[in-house]
């Protein structure tokens, strides 16, 4: 008989922590838990969020009459751990450690793991993390600078642009290991990245490089940033929000929201409707930078997150590039369901869970 296993996933974002119970691949709760910028600013580092995050989940879980004893393990979003191979790994002690010291950065994701070991540990259960955000299947050509003591990194929306690749392969019918795809994820930071025979080859990591977004500058003219960090005015720490945080629309626009500013151009503001497509453009042109590296041999372009929700956006974007191959939109993200496909291919014993060293 088929054996079903109960699984909890957790994801942690900047604003929410979101949670999922599945019985295999069917949802039976979904939360966002949401989190006020207030209550969030009393923590100095990321790490310093567990406890009161863990206890919001734990709650829920009471409320909801979860019996953690009935779960086969729980999963957490991967953080910005060392450069990894993607697919899914236990969340072991050297793992927490790195999660918790936030070693290539402070970033949300660096919770999950944490978390989901937290209440896997009561449970005695395993506690797994799939496609980190710190995935690295680059090839050493595209990490070379003219800098030599800067490479380029991979860090990028890694769960959901494997998930949306797989989700392409099934849709134009061929191997995920056959196909050559740009994809791109459109949220909060936007990545760019080239996948091939099923590894992310090239990516524009969105806090460092690549089109601006809604919350984060993406490149930007080295001479002009190197003169403005010591221009005496701003602190590192104010740089760094500058660059991630309070940049690209934030700081064009006073928002992040793409349905806002939507609204806004549809009264007639064209400040804000220069500076979306000005958003698109980038996008467009980084599409065009990633086709160079397969010389143009592109199957499809996929188009997913947030902002892929946005006819007016993925259109400015589809109009420049629908030359290289077809143009695939997938709005929003399902990341809960990501974590617990790559849990279940393991449970299953389909695939063997990767050690953290
Ligand atoms: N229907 C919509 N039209 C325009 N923008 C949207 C729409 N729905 C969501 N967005 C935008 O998508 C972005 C968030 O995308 P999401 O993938 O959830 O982000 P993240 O990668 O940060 O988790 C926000 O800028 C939000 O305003
Ligand atoms: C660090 C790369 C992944 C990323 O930017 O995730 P968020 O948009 O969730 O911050």
């Amino acid at each position: 008989m088929h054996k079903q296993f109960k699984i909890l996933a957790v994801n942690p974002g900047s604003t929410s922590t979101k949670i999922g119970l599945f019985a295999d691949e069917q949802c039976l709760y979904e939360q966002t838990i949401r989190h006020e910028r207030a209550e969030l600013s009393q923590f100095a580092e990321i790490n310093h969020q567990y406890d009161f995050r863990l206890n919001m989940v734990e709650k829920t879980l009471r409320e909801q009459n979860v019996d953690i004893r009935e779960l086969a393990a729980v999963v957490g979003r991967g953080g910005p751990l060392k450069p990894i191979a993607g697919g899914t790994y236990l969340v072991n002690d050297r793992m927490c450690e790195d999660l918790r010291k936030g070693i290539q950065t402070q970033h949300a994701s660096n919770l999950g793991g944490l978390i989901a070991r937290g209440i896997a540990d009561k449970a005695g259960i395993p506690a797994f993390i799939v496609d980190p955000v710190s995935v690295d299947e680059m090839e050493p050509l595209a990490k070379i600078t003219g800098v030599p003591e800067i490479s380029r990194r991979s860090l990028f929306h890694a769960l959901n642009l494997k998930a949306a690749a797989h989700r392409a392969a099934i849709e134009l019918k061929v191997s995920y290991e056959r196909l050559t795809m740009i994809m791109v994820h459109l949220g909060g930071g936007i990545s760019v990245g080239v996948q091939s025979q099923g590894k992310m080859i090239d990516v524009a990591n969105p806090n460092e490089s690549g089109p601006f977004s809604p919350e984060r500058a993406g490149a930007v003219p080295t001479g002009d940033l190197v003169k403005l960090c010591y221009a005496g005015v701003y602190s590192l720490a104010e740089m760094q929000k500058k660059l991630i945080g309070n940049g690209g629309l934030v700081a064009h626009l006073g928002t992040s929201d793409g349905r806002e500013i939507e609204a806004r151009i549809a009264a007639g503001d064209r400040q804000a409707a220069l500076i979306y497509e000005a958003m698109a453009y980038q996008v467009a042109k980084e599409i065009g930078a990633m086709a160079t590296v397969v010389s143009g041999d592109v199957d499809a372009i996929v188009l997913t997150g947030g902002l892929a929700h946005s006819q007016l956006l993925t259109g400015w974007i589809t109009k420049r590039v629908d030359y290289l191959g077809k143009v695939l939109v997938y709005p929003g993200e399902d990341e809960l369901m990501a974590l617990v496909e790559g849990t279940l291919r393991v449970l299953r014993q389909e695939e063997t869970a990767r050690e953290y060293d």
